[in-house]
């Protein structure tokens, strides 16, 4: 658990004991709350309604200003910086995504480009490749207006028009909230991959425990009062809750969950190894989470799983797979 800044020098986003306090509000939506983001990394904030979440997320960018407290991004005290110029140097992706309707798809995206002065026929080229990043044809939807767009598009092109300045910093706010089920998953991988690609900083909020363990490379857990209950990655969390506070909010499927975040390599280099020619087994990718795994071997009707690592093949069966992936740790990826 980190929950206060060090003076790392990777560290990106730095809340120093940061608090807010609404006009007329007896308590702090954010009290003294202190966390350190590092360059390149995925965090999601999730924690019941009213803690604080959205309130941190946009004292970040200083759409709202703390009352106490010190911001640190890449190095720079922004506490007291000129909002605007910040805020053109930070992404900011929310749920109603706030595309200008009278504006076309490549106009929409263009707009801090233009702010920063670029010229025309270069955003119109950034507008492109953004779409392009972000599964849109171009050809396609870059002269199209907003509302002829799906809400799954329109939450894409929100995703390219944060992207449109190459920020460092990414604020997302539930950007995938109003999306159906099944989209939203789609863009949830996508925007994971995307991420793989261009490395940006990203806090990002949530109220969907799921979404924020599949792309979160840290999660931070608040509980009420904006106390931050436990900062650390999703295995950690699934394996380790820091509370009763923490084990309840992540739920009754904390053992389930934890099968897709353990890779069939670290389980099965953990585990005893079974003998090969006992067991009709399915071959399995090295890198594949043992939940897919499972799935794998259930639809095939097999009795296990054999994996080729650097070290030879290892076959191992469902019990064994089940046991090992139960233990404690050491089975990371
Ligand atoms: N503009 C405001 N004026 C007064 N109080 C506010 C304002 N915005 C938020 N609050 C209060 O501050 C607290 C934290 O709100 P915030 O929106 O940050 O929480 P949240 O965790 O993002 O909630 P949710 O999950 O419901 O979006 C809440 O009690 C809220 O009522």
């Amino acid at each position: 658990m980190s929950d206060k800044p060090s003076p790392s020098t990777d560290s990106m986003i730095v809340l120093d004991r940061v608090s807010k306090r609404y006009p007329g509000q007896d308590r702090a939506a954010v009290a003294e709350l202190s966390m350190e983001i590092r360059r390149g990394e995925f965090v999601v904030l999730v924690g019941p309604s009213g803690c604080g979440k959205t309130t941190t997320l946009r004292m970040v960018n200083r759409l709202v200003e703390p009352t106490e407290g010190r911001i640190v991004i890449d190095g720079k005290d922004v506490t007291h910086a000129d909002a605007d110029q910040l805020r053109r140097g930070i992404g900011y992706v929310i749920q109603q995504i706030g595309l200008l309707p009278h504006l076309t798809i490549a106009d929409n995206i263009g707009l801090v480009p233009k702010m920063l002065g670029m010229a025309k026929a270069e955003r119109r080229r950034r507008a492109e490749e953004l779409l392009d990043m972000v599964g849109l044809d171009p050809s396609t939807y870059a002269g199209r207006y907003p509302r002829q767009l799906s809400g799954g598009q329109q939450q894409r092109v929100g995703v390219a028009r944060a992207l449109a300045a190459d920020p460092p910093v990414m604020l997302m706010d539930e950007p995938f909230g109003a999306v159906d089920p099944i989209a939203r998953e789609k863009l949830q991988m996508e925007f994971l991959r995307l991420q793989e690609r261009i490395r940006k900083t990203i806090v990002m909020v949530t109220h969907d425990i799921d979404e924020a363990l599949r792309l979160g490379d840290r999660i931070a857990i608040f509980g009420p009062g904006s106390r931050l209950a436990q900062f650390d990655t999703p295995l950690n969390i699934l394996s380790n809750p820091a509370d009763e506070f923490v084990r309840d909010f992540v739920g009754s499927g904390a053992a389930v969950r934890r099968l897709s975040l353990l890779s069939v390599a670290g389980v099965v280099r953990s585990s005893p190894s079974d003998v090969s020619d006992l067991l009709s087994t399915i071959e399995v990718d090295a890198n594949e989470s043992v939940h897919r795994a499972l799935e794998m071997v259930l639809s095939a009707r097999a009795e296990g799983i054999s994996v080729r690592l650097p070290e030879g093949t290892r076959y191992v069966g469902l019990q064994t797979l089940l046991t090992a992936a139960a233990q404690p740790l050491e089975a990371v990826s």
